[in-house]
């Protein structure tokens, strides 16, 4: 499938993970300033969609304030487990998550397959657990510098979301499921050392092209086309108001997931208004 012009059904989305950072208090500040400093630039929420992934000790605060000052702030949270009740001490449901109106959870983050363990199998059932609360799972897939230089760069993210899409194919049969793909190269989180525009293109055109070939054989070819070509797939890896612009330029990026970015509401906020940064460096 050519993917030349970005599709014009898919809506950019400007996602900060805030990652273990901002309590609940700060939580409530961030988010007001975020959404004043974008009503005051005239930002229009239709056009470019803003969400964040707090702590989960933050979102019954984000939540409220949401609802009370009528944000266009969207949100969701950074996990879920796997079940959706129990005996399972410190896991949060799914089913939480969509009582504090979230809209979208974070699975497979590479966070959480370093340091939790979590593997493809795990990250599968919890974007399964996610649709089945009717969630929008966040897919985060990507390789390390070691698979990069083994393997090259498509190779781990494409087998990472093929598993996955192996795991949710028949909750995807629904007309109206929905999944985002964030593609993070390892190497360029936290680094400041982001890939090119050029880079994230070459592998988020395979793993839109991954979607429609996979999901062929579950779906049908013609379902798992029109899903390949409605999934927004996002870039992250030290996003910054500097490199915004580059990424959203290619045909098939179509939003960030900022990390460290987005706990400054003024750089989370001139990064949410790509539309209007001049781009002038391209690879
Ligand atoms: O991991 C990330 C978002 O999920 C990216 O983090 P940085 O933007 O801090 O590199």
């Amino acid at each position: 499938m050519a993917h030349a012009t970005r599709v014009a059904g898919r809506r950019p989305l400007i996602a900060g993970n805030w990652k273990m950072n901002i309590d609940h208090l700060h939580a409530i500040a961030l988010v007001q300033k975020v959404a004043w400093t974008l009503k005051d630039a005239g930002h229009d929420f239709d056009d470019v969609e803003v969400a964040v992934f707090p702590p989960f000790t933050d979102l019954r605060s984000v939540q409220s304030l949401v609802a009370a000052d009528h944000l266009h702030i969207r949100y969701g949270a950074q996990d879920l487990s796997t079940h959706d009740e129990g005996a399972y001490t410190g896991e949060i449901s799914g089913a939480f998550l969509a009582r504090l109106d979230c809209d979208y959870v974070i699975v497979g983050h590479s966070e959480r397959r370093a340091y939790h363990h979590e593997d493809d199998a795990v990250v599968a059932a919890k974007a399964q657990a996610a649709l089945r609360h009717g969630l929008v799972p966040v897919i985060c897939v990507g390789e390390t510098a070691e698979d990069l230089e083994q393997q090259g760069p498509a190779a781990v993210p494409v087998a990472q979301l093929a598993a996955v899409l192996d795991g949710i194919a028949d909750r995807l049969g629904d007309e109206a499921a929905e999944i985002v793909v964030a593609y993070e190269p390892v190497w360029a989180i936290g680094s400041g050392h982001a890939a090119t525009p050029g880079q994230a293109q070459q592998v988020i055109g395979r793993l839109r092209e991954t979607i429609a070939e996979r999901l062929a054989g579950p779906l049908g070819a013609d379902r798992a086309d029109r899903l390949a070509d409605a999934t927004r797939i996002l870039y992250g890896g030290s996003v910054a108001v500097g490199n915004v612009a580059g990424f959203l330029a290619e045909p098939d990026i179509d939003g960030a997931l900022v990390g460290g970015a987005s706990l400054d509401a003024r750089s989370f906020a001139d990064i949410a208004r790509f539309r209007s940064h001049v781009v002038t460096a391209r690879d």
